[in-house]
Formats: C-alpha cells, sequence, structure tokens
C-alpha cells in the first residue's frame, strides 16, 4: 500500500481508539446522571431532558470549525446523545405512519435512532397514545411552508392536556418513486394530496397526462406504486425502506419547501434562553376590538409573535374561533408570566400548550 496513505490511516485509527473511549466516558456519565436524577427524587424513569439536549446541540455547532457542516456535526452529537439516553431510559415515540413518512424522519431528527418509534394510522391515534402512557412523546405535523396548517393537529392541541415539548423543522425534499427505471413509462402516479400541490409545476412539465390519485399518506402512495405499478410522490427514506428506483429527485416547487412538527408530550421544558411558546385562545364574544386587545400586551412588551392561526370552535352554536398564537420566550420569563396573566384575564378562553426549545437545526 501507498505509504502516505498507510499513514493516514494509522492516525484515523488512533483518533478512532480515542473517540470510542470518549464516547464510552460519556455514555458511562450519562448512566451516573440518570441516577443521580433518581437520588433528587425522579421517579418517573422518564430522563429525557429536551432543554438539556437543545443547549448540547447549539453549542455543538457554536464550536464546529469545519470542514463538517453545523447540521452534520448536529446529526452526530444527537446520535451519541439518542445512544446515552437509550442506555437510562429507551423512549417510546408515537408518529404519523406508516414507516417511510417524513413525520418518520422528522423523529429521527429530533430523537436520534436510539428510540422505539411506532407508526400511528391518524394524528388522533398519536394524542391518544400519548395521553395513556402507550408512548412517551408523540410527533405530529403542525404546519407546511407551501400547504399551510395541519387542521387535524390544531383540533387535537385545543382538546388536550398534554403540553408541547419540542419542535423539528425538515426540508422536504420530493423524488418520484417507482419500479420502473425511467419517468417516461409513467402512467399513475400517487401521493398525498399536499405533495401534488407542492410539485405540480414538474408534474405539469415533466409527466402532464399522467393520471393522479390522492391517497392517504406518502408511504402508503409508495405501497400502491409497488404493488400496481406506476410512481409515487414521497421522500428519499421510503425509496429506501421500500426498495424503490429514484427516478427523479427534489421536484418540489419551492426549493425551501419545510414543514414543522411538534413533540407533544406530559412535561414542562425548562428556559434554554430560546425558546418558543404556543398558546391557544378565543376572544370575548359580541366585543369590538376584542382580538385587538388581546395582542396588544405582546405589542407593548415587545414580544416577538412568530405565528397566528384560526380554527372554528367544534360543536359552537355561534360561529366562534380558537386563535393559536406562538411567539418567541419562555413563559417562566417574568416579563412574559406577566403578559400572558394579563392575556388570560382579557380572554374568553385561555391555555398555554407550552414553552419549549426552538428547533436547534
Ligand atoms: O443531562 C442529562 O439530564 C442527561 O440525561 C444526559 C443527556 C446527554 O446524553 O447529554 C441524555 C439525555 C437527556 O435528554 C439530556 C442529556
Amino acid at each position: 500500500m501507498n505509504n502516505e496513505l498507510a499513514q493516514a490511516r494509522i492516525r484515523i485509527d488512533a483518533l478512532d481508539e480515542q473517540i470510542q473511549t470518549l464516547i464510552s466516558q460519556r455514555a458511562r456519565i450519562a448512566q451516573e446522571v440518570a441516577h443521580i436524577k433518581e437520588r433528587m427524587g425522579d421517579s418517573t424513569g422518564n430522563h429525557y431532558r429536551p432543554s438539556r439536549e437543545a443547549e448540547v446541540l447549539r453549542r455543538a455547532m457554536e464550536r464546529n470549525t469545519g470542514p463538517l457542516t453545523d447540521e452534520t456535526v448536529a446529526r452526530l452529537m444527537r446520535e451519541i446523545m439518542s445512544a446515552c439516553l437509550s442506555l437510562e431510559s429507551p423512549l417510546k415515540i408515537a408518529y404519523l405512519g406508516p414507516e417511510g413518512t417524513y413525520t418518520q424522519a422528522a423523529v429521527q431528527k429530533h430523537f436520534g435512532d436510539s428510540v422505539t418509534a411506532r407508526p400511528a394510522a391518524a394524528i388522533d391515534e398519536i394524542f391518544r397514545d400519548v395521553e395513556t402512557g402507550n408512548a412517551d412523546y408523540g410527533v405530529v405535523p403542525v404546519e407546511n411552508s407551501l400547504g399551510g396548517i395541519v387542521s387535524h393537529t390544531l383540533d387535537e392541541l385545543a382538546q388536550t392536556t398534554l403540553r408541547i415539548c419540542g419542535e423539528v423543522t425538515l426540508p422536504i425534499h420530493h423524488c418520484l418513486l417507482s419500479t420502473e427505471t425511467s419517468v417516461e413509462a409513467i402512467r399513475h402516479i400517487y401521493s398525498h394530496q399536499q405533495s401534488f400541490a407542492q410539485c405540480r409545476k414538474w408534474l405539469d412539465a415533466r409527466l402532464p397526462r399522467a393520471e393522479k390519485e390522492t391517497v392517504a399518506s406518502n408511504a402508503q402512495a409508495v405501497l400502491i406504486a409497488r404493488e400496481k405499478g406506476g410512481a409515487a410522490i414521497a421522500g428519499q427514506q421510503a425509496a429506501k425502506l421500500y426498495g424503490m428506483n429514484i427516478l427523479a429527485s427534489n421536484i418540489e416547487d419551492d426549493p425551501n419547501n419545510t414543514t414543522r412538527f411538534l413533540i407533544i408530550g406530559k412535561h414542562d421544558p425548562s428556559p434554554t434562553g430560546d425558546d418558543v411558546t404556543s398558546v391557544v385562545l378565543t376572544a370575548q364574544r359580541n366585543t369590538p376590538g376584542a382580538l385587538f386587545k388581546l395582542l396588544q400586551p405582546f405589542a407593548r412588551e415587545n414580544i416577538d409573535l412568530t405565528r397566528i392561526e384560526s380554527r372554528p370552535v367544534k360543536g359552537a352554536a355561534v360561529r366562534d374561533y380558537y386563535f393559536f398564537i406562538d411567539f418567541r420566550g419562555h413563559a417562566l420569563d417574568p416579563r412574559i408570566e406577566s403578559v400572558l396573566g394579563e392575556v388570560r384575564a382579557a380572554a374568553a378562553y385561555f391555555k398555554v400548550l407550552g414553552s419549549y426549545p426552538t428547533a436547534p437545526f
């Protein structure tokens, strides 16, 4: 073997040994941390701490000087923490299935690979799984940059006693998958309605005559295309999982297409200094300016509102709306606590859904 190459590999071997020793040391300390938590009276057996994880990931990215990207460094650190936590308490995560959906990719991005992820058939099932303790946490889509809100998630959030413990943002890159080997051979395309909407220009240009059939999820589309022929629009992860050919990649109209997912659970993460708070409220009926008055304290205190969505209150005799509001900051911050007190007093209905770290990457 070339001497230079052999020398470089010897250096890599030596570093791998050090990295491995350090990872093992880290894992032992994580086990110690679990015992400390138990001694401090935490008998839940759940040692997951979203705020601490966000801080570790942010710090790893700040330290990064290349050549790996910040995201790659965060993903590596994510897997190390995931493996360490699984020694303490392996987490059960319910997500919107079947396997191969973008929600599964969000589970992996947020929790890493060392968790037991269970696909659920519908969004309400995920909420029930976490409420009943069948799962420790749930992952649900909440909004897409092109397709807008996921109304089932907002409707469940209005009713649940669960808390939002985190968020994940995932760039969505659609592929055309098939058992065929060329785009020209495709006569039928299966996909989720939102994915069709997100790939409209590409489909009009490349497959204007193909018949489109809407199904419940991208992963289901892949299963049908695998069985019946034709193609599915889905992510790269589904191609790998179901052994399909990728006939075209990045077929979405907007390259910045992103979906935001929420982590739901039973705990309130502590402040990290870079947090989001989500609340849901209804305004007093027949009161001119009621919504304006609810939003005014946020503006006065310079609180950055990042999102406001409305959904009709189900079953209400008179048309009534839930307003879902996200803003920067943590509910335990005294300034925010006082604004929330004011808003709670002025609203007809008010609930804090959770304060949680902003997605670290
Ligand atoms: O710091 C803790 O509380 C730990 O349990 C350790 C650790 C880690 O590996 O860094 C593991 C899991 C938690 O979710 C957060 C961090």
